[in-house]
């Protein structure tokens, strides 16, 4: 069955919509996140889902149901908003167990879905007594306490640091996982997006510009322009014939024919052998570095390796490991 349904959405402020015949799928049981830079309408699509904001057209289905004319809190919805936006003078459990009927306070419910977000011990404390983590999972436990048809989560872990962020959004993927809740998570951050949901919506000019799962956003981006925001690109202009394109770091075999732009991946780029560079800087991050490299006729490239072999000012070579994308048409 089909979770939630967007259908040629348009909504905004004024005359100028922000989103301009959007169409989406959630299915039923999966974690769709919509990604796309700021002031896009991640967040006028969910409150028009969540029913905040009229759009002037389109249509919006849960599980199936037509959702216009039915207020926010009969659509079934559950939200996590940016910052948990607990109830201050309540208690953990008792924010959770708001929107529940007496007779599902009493089954347990609330007890469940604590253990289930790792609070089990919570329940007593007051939202001040609680981190910034702690607070966003009493909030989501009270989003899946009634059992909504999908949650909106909007850019749920953006005020936690990097850290916990990470530790959060794998803890909210198992909840989510273990309710088999449908759910929609916005964010402009595009390593939350490939790293947590099952599928990935880039929205662009109001309209979803690619969905698919976030291997196929990384590695066959619609377009240019998807494959430039999901993540960093080393870009060539460049011509293709016969199959092929010619670029400072080698000839490669792609598909399409005519003028256009070769894209490939920082991490493709292996250090050791190839085409000559020097080396220009180095990153360290930790777990890796970033190097920045000057090929021979001075074009200068970004590589992504594991550990630091090499130091600025040493000669190196370079070479391209998997395929190379080729955009024709799409000139830089
Ligand atoms: N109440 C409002 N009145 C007028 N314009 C608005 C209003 N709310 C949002 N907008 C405008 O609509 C556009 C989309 O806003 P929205 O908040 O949906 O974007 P977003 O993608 O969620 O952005 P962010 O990632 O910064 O939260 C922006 O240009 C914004 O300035």
């Amino acid at each position: 069955m089909t979770g939630l349904v967007v259908k040629g959405l348009v909504a905004g402020y004024g005359t100028d919509p922000v989103l301009r015949g959007l169409d989406l799928v959630v299915p039923e049981g999966a974690l769709v996140a919509v990604l796309g830079p700021s002031g896009c309408g991640k967040t006028t699509l969910l409150r028009v889902v969540a029913g905040l904001h009229t759009p002037a057209a389109g249509r919006i289905e849960l599980g199936g149901r037509d959702l216009a004319g039915i207020p926010p809190e009969r659509r079934g919805i559950g939200i996590v908003p940016q910052e948990g936006a607990l109830f201050p003078h309540l208690t953990v459990t008792r924010n959770v167990a708001f929107g529940l009927s007496r007779d599902e306070r009493r089954n347990g419910r609330v007890g469940e879905l604590l253990d289930l977000v790792g609070l089990a011990d919570f329940g007593q404390r007051m939202p001040s007594e609680l981190s910034g983590g702690q607070q966003q999972r009493v909030a989501l436990a009270r989003a899946l306490a009634p059992k909504p048809g999908v949650i909106l989560m909007d850019e749920p872990f953006s005020s936690l640091d990097a850290g916990l962020r990470d530790e959060l959004r794998g803890d909210v993927r198992a909840a989510l996982r273990a309710t088999g809740a449908t759910a929609l998570l916005v964010t402009h951050d595009q390593e939350e997006a490939l790293g947590v949901a099952d599928l990935v919506a880039v929205l662009r000019d109001g309209a979803v510009a690619q969905l698919g799962t976030p291997q196929e956003i990384y590695t066959s981006p619609a377009d240019l322009g998807v494959a430039l925001f999901v993540g960093e690109a080393v870009t060539f202009p460049a011509t293709a014939t016969q199959g092929s394109v010619e670029t400072p770091l080698g000839r490669f075999g792609v598909k399409g024919q005519g003028a256009g732009t070769v894209l490939i991946r920082p991490e493709q780029l292996r250090l050791g052998e190839g085409a000559e560079a020097a080396v220009v800087d180095v990153r360290f991050h930790g777990h890796g570095a970033t190097v920045l490299l000057r090929l021979r006729d001075g074009t200068q490239v970004r590589s992504r390796v594991l550990g630091t072999h090499v130091k600025p000012g040493e000669n190196t070579a370079v070479t391209v490991r998997g395929p190379v994308l080729f955009f024709p048409g799409n000139e830089l």
